[in-house]
């Protein structure tokens, strides 16, 4: 549905140039809830701009739906804009409409009549669990009904992609879950591609099914959710999978414990879907002379299944412990060993 090849965005500023995107190759399959994560300043505002050509590249191609979108111009382009809706941080509605008004809005650029556009619209509203709303002007709104607003109107041309730019960053957290859980719904319903951009490994977590870490204007690391919580690779990636695995306070309570006696080892577990319930624990000590404690245990549900993350202390004899350790891996559960290994 989308590729990227060889893409690139350079700005020149007063002060040089500056790479914003250098050198990206990407493709995502249609019907993808598709993630790009990383901090500010990587790059993934340029990135996803570039999609629908808000931002011209460089140098690369864009393809979208079939269409090389870095060759349209003018009218050909305003065509291939309609296959793809965006949201936005802050929602972008025009203050002095009604919600309806502002859903309305891309029918009537387009032309429709005022019973298809009252038609279509109250299709929206519903879509987007608006109902009653119509008539209510954004500054009447909540954050997330203004966010419903701009997926409404996102959606209004029927577009076959929805590009999200941090979409629920200006949410609070059930907020941005029932946004989150809208976005599932309309790409079930309507088998739309959904490319995001996120700072937050919550969002991706919840919703993606393939994500792409982007550090410095390049992707770093790409590929499934549960594979990169499972075994994340590069540095970047596994920084985020802890926004999600680890609590913040994890880190400071187990170096707390670090400075205890006897502690022993402490190892961080891995498992994902089927694994999460297999009685490990009881295996372990059933087959070697060790003693576990078990410090704190997480599991989360990913849309491709579940994945735990389980932090323990295992003591005994040394060769006992590492023949444990051993066997755990085996079981294909990723062992971490973060002191005393
Ligand atoms: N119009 C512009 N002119 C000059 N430099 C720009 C422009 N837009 C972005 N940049 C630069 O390109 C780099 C990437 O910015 P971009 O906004 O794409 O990153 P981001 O990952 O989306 O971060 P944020 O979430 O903070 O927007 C930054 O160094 C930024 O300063």
């Amino acid at each position: 549905m989308i590729t990227l090849q060889k893409l690139a965005k350079v700005f020149n500023t007063k002060d040089g140039a500056v790479t914003a995107v250098d050198d990206i190759d990407l493709t995502i399959d249609q019907g993808e809830i598709f993630g790009v994560i990383g901090y500010s300043g990587a790059g993934k505002s340029t990135l996803i701009r570039m999609l629908n050509m808000l931002e011209a590249p460089s140098e690369g191609t864009v393809e979208v739906a079939g269409k090389p979108m870095h060759t349209l111009k003018n009218r050909q382009l305003r065509e291939a804009r309609q296959e793809i809706g965006m949201i936005f941080q802050h929602f972008n509605l025009l203050w002095s409409r009604t919600v309806a008004e502002n859903i309305a809005f891309p029918l009537e650029i387009k032309g429709l009549s005022k019973s298809e556009q009252k038609e279509r619209v109250d299709e929206l509203i519903k879509l987007v669990g608006l109902e009653g709303r119509g008539g209510s002007y954004p500054s009447q709104l909540s954050g997330g009904q203004k966010q419903r607003v701009g997926i409404a109107r996102a959606l209004a041309n029927n577009p076959k992609v929805l590009l999200c730019d941090e979409a629920t960053s200006a949410l609070d957290p059930k907020t941005t879950d029932s946004i989150l859980d809208l976005l599932v719904d309309i790409n079930k319903k309507l088998g739309l591609t959904i490319v995001l951009i996120t700072h937050e490994m919550h969002v991706i977590r919840k919703i993606c099914h393939r994500v792409a870490v982007m550090e410095n204007g390049k992707i770093v690391e790409q590929g499934d959710v549960l594979d990169i919580f499972r075994r994340p690779r590069q540095e970047m990636t596994k920084e985020f999978v802890k926004q999600v695995t680890e609590p913040e306070e994890t880190e400071e309570a187990l170096n707390h414990l670090f400075g205890e006696e006897g502690i022993g080892q402490v190892l961080q577990l891995t498992f994902v879907g089927g694994e999460t319930q297999r009685p490990l624990i009881t295996d372990v000590i059933r087959q070697f002379e060790v003693d576990i404690s078990i410090l704190q245990g997480k599991i989360s549900q990913t849309q491709h299944g579940s994945y735990g993350s389980l932090y323990i202390s295992m003591r005994g004899d040394k060769n006992t412990v590492k023949e444990a350790v051993d066997y755990i891996r085996a079981q294909q559960v990723e062992v971490e060993v973060i002191h005393g290994g």
